[in-house]
């Protein structure tokens, strides 16, 4: 499995969290405070994205990504989103730039 494909299964640990309603799930505490929380929480992780970059420091960028995307991933769940909303967005915009 490539790394990336991780990102997944993480979707599907979410929501399993979730539907479950699983008590002392992090993931279930940050559903339970809804979307202005997790907004809150992805608007911290992308700032602290660019600090990280700013000082020029990979693996501090690398943690804090990591952070950022979980809980992107917990907000596009909360929505009725999914990772493949996204990517079908940035394939279209691929497609439409003519090089697809
Ligand atoms: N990838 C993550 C992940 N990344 C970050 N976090 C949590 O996100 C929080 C981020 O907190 P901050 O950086 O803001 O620091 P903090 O001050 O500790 O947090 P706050 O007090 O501000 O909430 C921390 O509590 C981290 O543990 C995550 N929590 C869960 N996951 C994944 O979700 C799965 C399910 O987790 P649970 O829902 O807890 O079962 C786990 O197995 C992981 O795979």
């Amino acid at each position: 499995m490539d790394d990336c494909d991780f990102l997944k299964v993480l979707e599907g640990v979410i929501d399993d969290r979730i539907k479950t309603k699983r008590q002392g799930s992090y993931t279930y505490s940050l559903y339970v405070g809804g979307v202005s929380l997790i907004s809150k929480k992805v608007g911290e992780e992308a700032v602290e994205v660019a600090v990280a970059a700013m000082a020029k420091d990979k693996d501090w960028v690398v943690r804090e990504s990591a952070d950022l995307m979980y809980h992107l991933l917990v907000l596009l769940r909360v929505m009725g989103l999914s990772l493949s909303d996204i990517c079908r967005e940035l394939r279209r915009r691929h497609e439409g730039e003519g090089s697809g």
